[in-house]
């Protein structure tokens, strides 16, 4: 019964879900302190910046909340961003298109071990060692260099490749737009954040939450900090997402046209702490499936990441040691730790 139980589920938690189980398999059940319980939420709401006034003279005035926002909470919603809901719709429309195939056609790009093939189909975090499973299923895909990588992608549905390709492309100029409002947020040069990149890894994650039947005991997504330096995400109408402040879980409500931004842990080092990445988790609920489709603008492997030197001095000193993007990278995906003791274990201890 138990290898049965883990064979669907390597396949696929919408595939278990779809089976019309009653009870939440043992694999999938959270300790206690882990668990969704309304004790614990807060009724805040994260910032909502209106990014029409990137361009024109209220520019300071969006600056300094974007300044607040990355500083107090680490995330923050956008509206007016510049990517068409078009676009946004029909990436949300191929990607529920891709979760909906038989199952044969996505373990096409199965692969158990997070670090192994770029573009990979998979189940939980890593579901060959993940102690407890997260009712999740996913795909993931590199998105640079565009020409290369898009062969790679899933070619069913029919449109998939096209549509993602606008999406990715749409998302990056969004990005690199915010990277250069952080760069004058921290008083730097406009392209300082992005050049500190090298050749920016863009990568798109697509995660399927199905309707759980006893959403009290698991989790979607377990709490973490992004690796990345931003992260930006689009979720569908159904709330899932929820981020940690002052050790309460506040629920991130989709607001339509949205995106949600937030800090990565590579943006903390480099700003030298000044900005935070904060530990977020997806919940699950037993009436509705949950997509949320994630963009991590990260460097490229080679690049060291060390607290930006404009930023310190003999009263300001560095934080973090320095490290490489490829080593931090290898290191939080070989086994995934609680929330952000991966970057903790980079800094640097006063004696
Ligand atoms: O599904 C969500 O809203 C959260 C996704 C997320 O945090 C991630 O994939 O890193
Ligand atoms: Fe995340």
């Amino acid at each position: 019964m138990e290898k049965e139980e883990g064979g669907i589920a390597i396949q696929g938690v919408k595939l278990l879900a779809e089976a019309g189980i009653s009870q939440l398999p043992p694999k999938f059940i959270r300790p206690p302190h882990e668990r969704n319980s309304i004790a614990q939420c807060s009724p805040h709401h994260i910032p909502l910046l209106d990014l029409t006034h990137l361009h024109g003279h209220n520019r300071h005035l969006l600056l300094e909340q974007l300044h607040t926002a990355c500083k107090q909470w680490g995330f923050f919603r956008v509206i007016n961003h510049g990517v068409s809901a078009r676009i946004c719709d029909r990436m949300m429309e191929v990607v529920n298109q891709f979760f909906d195939l038989p199952i044969e056609e996505k373990m096409v790009y199965y692969e158990g071990n997070i670090l192994k093939k770029g573009t990979r189909y998979g189940v939980s975090f890593n579901a060959e060692t993940d102690e407890v499973l997260e009712w999740r299923d996913s795909l993931r895909h590199f998105c640079c260099p565009l020409p290369e990588v898009v062969e790679t992608w899933p070619d069913k549905p029919a449109a998939y490749r096209e549509i993602a390709v606008e999406y990715a492309t749409s998302v990056r100029h969004l990005a690199e737009q915010l990277l250069a409002a952080l760069s004058e947020c921290l008083e730097l040069k406009a392209d300082r954040l992005l050049r500190s990149l090298g050749t920016f890894i863009q990568t798109l994650l697509m995660n399927y939450y199905p309707p759980c039947p006893n959403p009290e005991l698991a989790l979607g997504l377990t709490a973490h900090s992004d690796i990345s330096a931003l992260t930006v995400l689009l979720q569908d109408e159904t709330t899932g997402l929820q981020v940690s402040q002052d050790g309460l879980w506040v629920d991130v409500e989709p607001v339509p046209n949205s995106f949600i931004v937030n800090v990565g842990d590579v943006l903390q080092v480099l700003s030298n702490d000044t900005y935070q990445s904060v530990q977020h988790r997806a919940i699950t609920n037993s009436e509705k499936a949950r997509v949320s489709i994630v963009m991590y603008c990260a460097p490229s492997l080679d690049t060291q990441i060390f607290p930006f030197k404009e930023l310190v001095d003999n009263d300001h000193p560095p934080l973090f040691r320095g490290f490489t993007y490829a080593d931090y990278r290898t290191s939080f995906y070989s086994k995934r730790r609680e929330g952000k003791q991966p970057l903790e274990s980079m800094r640097i201890v006063a004696v």
